[in-house]
């Protein structure tokens, strides 16, 4: 099949709700092997590049034709749109392939109005940007819903332009490794033999890689290493896990920020896991396996729910359910099914988990709160108001390695930034209870 034609139903089953990341794992799993690899990375860089601009593109479309309606053709045209501007690749070729591909599936009238429209956005597109500048449309530059760009505007001031430009960038491919079952150096042979070079390096087993997915690999599927972004380790390690601790992971699935627990751990003690889904619960368990840990006790329960286990713990990680935007370089779609509204209520969800947590924590023991994203309500506000609320709580130090680019709050609480260029936008911070 061609591969465009791969690229446009995977974005028509992209619109009918699925996951990108799930959706494209998927299609690889059962498609890969009729991909060579550059297809797939072509297919990769596509297939998120058009969900990323995806404002953008569609007002390209909009503003040439209001006649179009049918899903494919949409897709079609986006992802050409996309090629042409954001990849700069051949436009001659893109509209006559394009072309042909609309008159074999939908007529040559057309083909012939997928061509017209393309040969018409190559002509203008250079003006494209300085014409959104002076309207004020950054927003649908960078496409990014309105009431979020007014936000990033208003919480960054000068720097606005440069949060929503990081967040729009490709993102690199890291990995972990897993410790309890291989090491540091035999993962760098592996990285040598098979020609792929490290482009950032996490003190403590998280490698940024100039390859694609390596979940195709023995050493994923044998659990020795794990797909992980640095910052999402740098949460869990954070907590300073000991073997033989009693922890507790309040909203833990798929299990990523366990893992690291158990490997901190030893694989000595218990983690007490939970997820308030069933379905992600069983996801937890699977990871564990895979991985060789064998101290997590996987629970599906409403972590402001914790009492009910009448257990006290020696530290607890609160990885909050939240908006997600630090992380839209891989999971974009997270920009567009959000509002400000979904932002409040998270933050109160966030909270509630938080205090009902910190009930089940020992005197002298420790919480690290994280989030993957970038808004003070779900962050600093957050953590200030536990503070305020909490006396015998205060929030300690944290230290993480020094090639991670970001700024820590007034409270001690990290937030790695858009200034980082390949870790995830993420919150860290850490209390201690003192009575
Ligand atoms: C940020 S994700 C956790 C990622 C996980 N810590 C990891 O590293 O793999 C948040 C998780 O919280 C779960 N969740 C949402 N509301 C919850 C609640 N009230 N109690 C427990 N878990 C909840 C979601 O199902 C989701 O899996």
């Amino acid at each position: 099949m061609n591969i465009k034609v791969r690229i446009v139903k995977l974005l028509m089953e992209f619109e009918e709700g699925k996951y990108s990341n799930l959706l494209l794992n998927d299609y690889f799993r059962e498609h890969g092997h009729e991909l060579t690899r550059g297809e797939k990375a072509f297919i990769t860089e596509v297939f998120y590049g058009v969900i990323r601009n995806l404002i953008f593109l569609d007002y390209q479309i909009d503003k040439r034709s209001k006649k179009v309606h049918r899903r494919w053709l949409r897709n079609m045209l986006r992802l050409s749109m996309y090629q042409a501007y954001f990849m700069n690749s051949d436009e001659a070729g893109i509209a006559w392939e394009a072309t042909e591909l609309t008159n074999e599936k939908l007529g040559t009238y057309v083909g012939g109005f997928v061509n017209g429209i393309l040969r018409n956005f190559f002509r203008e597109m250079e003006e494209e940007e300085n014409f959104l500048r002076e309207n004020d449309a950054l927003d649908i530059f960078y496409s990014y819903p309105r009431w979020f760009y007014e936000k990033v505007v208003a919480e960054y001031g000068e720097e606005a332009e440069e949060v929503l430009k990081s967040y729009k960038r490709i993102p690199s491919m890291s990995v972990r490794v897993n410790t309890l079952k291989y090491s540091e150096e035999e993962f760098e042979e592996f990285l040598d033999r098979k020609n792929i070079k490290i482009i950032k390096y996490i003190e403590g087993g998280v490698y940024y890689l100039d390859s694609g997915s390596l979940i195709d690999t023995p050493e994923f599927k044998s659990g020795k290493i794990v797909p992980q972004d640095g910052a999402s380790f740098l949460a869990a390690r954070t907590l300073g896990a000991k073997a033989g601790e009693r922890v507790l992971d309040t909203c833990s699935a798929p299990g990523t920020k366990s893992m690291v627990l158990a490997e901190d751990m030893k694989n000595e003690g218990t983690i007490t896991s939970l997820d308030i889904h069933n379905h992600k619960v069983r996801l937890i368990r699977r990871s564990a396996k895979r991985m060789g840990v064998e101290i997590v006790e996987a629970k599906k329960l409403d972590a402001r729910e914790v009492a009910e286990l009448n257990t006290e713990f020696d530290k607890i990680l609160v990885d909050a359910p939240c908006s997600g935007y630090g992380v839209i370089r891989k999971k974009p779609e997270a920009l567009y099914n959000k509002d400000m509204e979904s932002v409040e209520e998270l933050a109160n969800l966030q909270y509630e988990i938080l205090t009902a947590a910190s009930k089940v924590l020992k005197v002298g023991g420790e919480l690290v709160y994280s989030t993957c994203t970038i808004f003070k309500e779900e962050n600093t506000d957050n953590a200030a108001k536990f503070l305020a609320e909490n006396p015998n709580f205060e929030a300690v130090s944290i230290e993480l390695p020094g090639n991670i680019k970001g700024k820590f709050d007034h409270l001690g609480g990290f937030n790695i930034d858009y200034t980082e260029e390949h870790l995830d936008g993420f919150y860290i911070i850490k209390f201690k209870k003192n009575s």
